[in-house]
């Protein structure tokens, strides 16, 4: 049989995705993770109801004008619409987390994701790397700021909200947080491709934040609930807060880090912006102690730098929260 020769990963990943849309390129063999079945592009969305989601009520008001949404968005397609050479002025290695790029190289075998991203630590303050930060949209900068501002405030709504929903005193999430908790914004930009049947936006994988806030313009995005994929429904003016593994920690494994993907379409484009919330480096997290009592004993741990550890395994196509079971 002939050997079929794939360019090294490194070699993959040096290119985007979009510029091999832009070159009428099929995906190659390390993007195929699918079987070519299984591929629904209705526009209809399946049952949404295990997915919450912040907007008016009965959800939580999030407070950041429906004006911002779209800036935010628009910025950030502005972005991704330009010549690469534009872009590649942010380029990270495939090693680095910050810049414009794809995921530093997972391991041998894995799968790589149909999308590219622009990734920007935004708190704490001194982690910004201006030089990595889009100079054109020109506005770029002053909506990323005024956004992650903004996104602090939802943090702090949303974990007095989540830990009164519990009957613990509301401060307690933002305690374990700690005062320099992390937030980076993660720009998606996900290519159409001739072959959504083939590949994936991104590969199935659970967050290892405390949670993570997304906002998109188009449907792709599923959740896996008991088996199922869940599509979550397009809604301008909503935010998806999605739970991660340090959020199932603290709360003793009450609210589940669920499992989440996004499909391709051989249309559309899509953007989304996750902003992932994460506790403070070096800061240690446990389960609350009013969430362990004799009908709910301790599952897990506590555990310093959980998202290290969930990186590793992530590069393996790995969940890590086996490594904080008790
Ligand atoms: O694009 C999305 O909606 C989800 C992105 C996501 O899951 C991630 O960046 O971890
Ligand atoms: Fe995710």
């Amino acid at each position: 049989m002939a050997a079929y020769s794939v360019p090294p990963v490194e070699e993959l990943l040096s290119k985007r995705v979009q510029e091999m849309v832009l070159h009428g390129e099929e995906p190659l063999r390390p993007y195929i993770c699918r079987s070519g079945e299984d591929v629904d592009e209705k526009e209809d969305i399946m049952d949404t109801s295990p997915i919450p989601i912040i907007s008016k009520p009965p959800g939580i008001a999030h407070g950041i004008s429906a004006s911002l949404l779209d800036k935010i968005r628009q910025v950030s397609r502005e972005f991704f619409n330009q010549p690469m050479e534009e872009k590649n002025k942010y380029a990270k290695s495939v090693v680095d987390f910050q810049g414009y790029g794809a995921d530093p190289v997972p391991e041998q075998g894995q799968f790589l994701d149909w999308s590219d991203r622009l990734f920007l630590e935004v708190f704490p303050e001194d982690g910004r790397q201006y030089n990595l930060w889009p100079q054109i949209p020109i506005s770029f900068r002053e909506v990323l700021e005024d956004y992650s501002e903004k996104m602090i405030r939802v943090t702090e709504i949303t974990s007095k909200a989540m830990a009164k929903s519990l009957k613990l005193e509301e401060n307690c999430f933002l305690e374990q947080f700690g005062k320099q908790a992390q937030l980076h914004a993660r720009f998606n930009y996900y290519s159409p491709c001739q072959r959504p049947d083939l590949v994936l936006g991104l590969k199935p994988h659970a967050d290892g934040t405390g949670y993570t806030i997304i906002l998109q313009d188009e449907v792709g995005l599923q959740v896996l609930k008991d088996g199922k994929w869940y599509t979550v429904p397009k809604n301008p003016t909503a935010l998806l807060v999605l739970m991660g593994d340090q959020m199932e920690i603290m709360s003793n494994g009450i609210f589940k880090s669920p499992v989440h993907r996004v499909v391709s379409n051989s249309r559309r484009d899509r953007i989304s912006i996750a902003m992932f919330y994460t506790p403070e480096l070096g800061k240690e997290i446990r389960p609350e102690d009013d969430l362990v009592n004799v009908d709910r004993p301790r599952i897990y741990k506590k555990v310093t730098d959980y998202a290290e550890t969930h990186w590793k395994f992530y590069q393996r196509d790995m969940r890590a929260l086996h490594t904080a079971h008790i």
